[in-house]
């Protein structure tokens, strides 16, 4: 067996299911907040990776690699490509009903990513325990039984609204409390509880 790590649920953990109140598969996930990087509409250079409900706790998304995400000439950069993993990762909160932050996530580039190609995304979570949430997802080239070109683990943990009212920048959480149509999970959490 090998050596248990951060990634490694406890014993306790169980296999959650959708929250009653999660999207049916296929249901597209949207942004969560119009300036993030990962799937704002609104972040310049950004991303804009769109998740949808996948079956179970799981969700889906496509990343198509362009000439702006160059790491070696014509190859995607490597960190970017964790950036749309997180995302992916990150969308899963919606099928739990929750709100979590990433805390740790370990990426294994096994292919080359060429500039044009699509990376197919499939994200789930394999165990909760408590507020930690045990995640995987991998990345398939060119189609959804491609071959597997980028694979993550993650360990994200469930934060209430105070994690981004007490840390974020005032002014950006002050335009967010003013404005809740920045952020579009009130699927999950309340604004103004
Ligand atoms: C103004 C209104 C705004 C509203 C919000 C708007 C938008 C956001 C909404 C939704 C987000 C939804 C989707 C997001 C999708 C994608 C985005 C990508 C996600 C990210 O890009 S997000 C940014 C990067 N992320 C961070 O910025 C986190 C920085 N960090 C911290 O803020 C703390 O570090 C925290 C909160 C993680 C924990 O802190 P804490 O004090 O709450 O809790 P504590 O430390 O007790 O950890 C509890 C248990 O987790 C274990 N644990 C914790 N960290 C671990 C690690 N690294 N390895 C192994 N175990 C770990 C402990 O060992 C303990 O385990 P145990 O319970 O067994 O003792």
């Amino acid at each position: 067996m090998s050596r248990p790590t951060s990634l490694t649920p406890p014993p306790e953990a169980v296999v959650p299911q959708p929250h009653p109140d999660a999207p049916s598969p296929g249901t597209e996930l949207g942004e969560h907040y119009s300036d993030c990087f990962g799937c704002g509409e609104a972040a310049p250079g950004g991303l804009r990776l769109r998740t949808r409900a996948g079956e179970g706790v799981s969700v889906d998304a496509e990343f198509t690699v362009t000439a702006q995400h160059q790491g070696a000439p014509g190859l995607a950069h490597g960190g970017l490509l964790t950036c749309a993993f997180d995302e992916a990762l990150g969308a899963i909160g919606y099928m739990l009903h929750t709100t979590a932050v990433t805390g740790h996530l370990e990426t294994d580039f096994r292919r080359p990513v060429p500039v044009g190609s699509t990376l197919y995304i499939h994200a789930w979570c394999e165990a909760v325990a408590g507020r930690k949430i045990y995640s995987r997802a991998v990345g398939r080239l060119d189609a959804a039984d491609g071959p597997i070109a980028v694979e993550a683990a993650a360990l994200f943990v469930s934060v209430g609204l105070e994690h981004f009212v007490d840390n974020g920048r005032a002014e950006e959480v002050r335009r967010v409390l003013d404005n809740p149509d920045l952020i579009k999970s009130g699927r999950a959490f309340e604004v103004n509880p």
